[in-house]
């Protein structure tokens, strides 16, 4: 039996159900709602709760993930965390390589990580932060999970503060300089607007404004995240 969640329903679409095979429909109709699509496996034993969480470098989102899985009992996925950890691997000379000159690692790389903390975590509620980066992230991440975000979320901010707030972080990343950055935001501003139509388009698209206190800024996100607690 498929639920609706109520409460602010058309920020957030959820179901309680184990995902099977093939393409859920909503017991009622409904246009309000986009409703999560399981066309894989994977997740027969678990129904995920999946928030992208989007934005440029800079913009904040690693920083709102910290509060949001603090409040809303999320587990944080960053794709750049994950990566980084990987440096010291079998293929970890290519990540370092991308990383450091600020492209994008091939999504293969980057969804199996994704995929294998997902599946090594008792939670089910995921925030993936800083994915997909473009269009083939998306689509490979369908394609090898079978499964589509609940949500997402995107931190909006103009450059200059991105660079600001990059270069003012001291944790020694390796991407965290002024090259780097220069083509990290290129990156963004030429592959980031292709992503953000699909979602927008789907209806599962929440814009933040990313100027302002961390506080102000999360005020405006906990709203999107009440239905879950909801569920909680
Ligand atoms: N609202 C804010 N105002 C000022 N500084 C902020 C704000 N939010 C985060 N910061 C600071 O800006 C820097 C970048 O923030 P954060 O690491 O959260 O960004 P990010 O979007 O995850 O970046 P990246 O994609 O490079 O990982 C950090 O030093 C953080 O403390
Ligand atoms: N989907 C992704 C996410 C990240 N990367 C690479 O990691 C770098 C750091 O990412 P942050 O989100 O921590 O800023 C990023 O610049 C990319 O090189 C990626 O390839 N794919
Ligand atoms: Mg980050």
């Amino acid at each position: 039996m498929w639920k609706r969640v109520v409460s602010l329903s058309s920020l957030i679409s959820y179901s309680k159900s184990k995902a099977t095979y093939g393409v859920k429909i909503w017991n009622s109709p409904s246009t309000l709602i986009s409703t999560p699509v399981y066309y894989g496996t994977l997740f027969k034993e678990k129904n995920p709760l999946i928030i992208f969480v989007l934005g440029g470098p800079g913009s904040g989102k690693g920083t709102q993930c910290i509060k949001i899985a603090e409040t809303f009992g999320f587990t944080h996925l960053s794709a750049g965390e994950l990566l980084r950890k990987e440096i010291n691997s079998e293929n970890g000379h290519i990540i370092l390589d991308t990383i450091r000159e600020g492209h994008i690692v091939p999504s293969e790389l980057t969804v199996n990580l994704i995929k294998k903390a997902m599946e090594s975590s008792d939670n089910y509620k995921f925030l993936i932060d800083g994915f997909p980066r473009n269009e083939e992230n998306r689509i490979t991440f369908e394609r090898i999970l079978g499964v589509e975000p609940n949500a997402v979320l995107f931190f909006d901010c103009p450059e200059e503060e991105m660079v600001k707030r990059v270069l003012n972080r001291k944790e020694g990343r390796v991407d965290d300089n002024i090259n780097t950055v220069k083509t990290r935001l290129k990156e963004f501003s030429e592959l980031n607007p292709h992503v953000i139509d699909y979602y927008t388009k789907r209806g599962k698209l929440h814009k933040i404004n990313a100027v302002g206190t961390v506080d102000d800024i999360f005020d405006q996100v906990r709203p999107v995240f009440a239905a879950c607690e909801a569920m909680k």
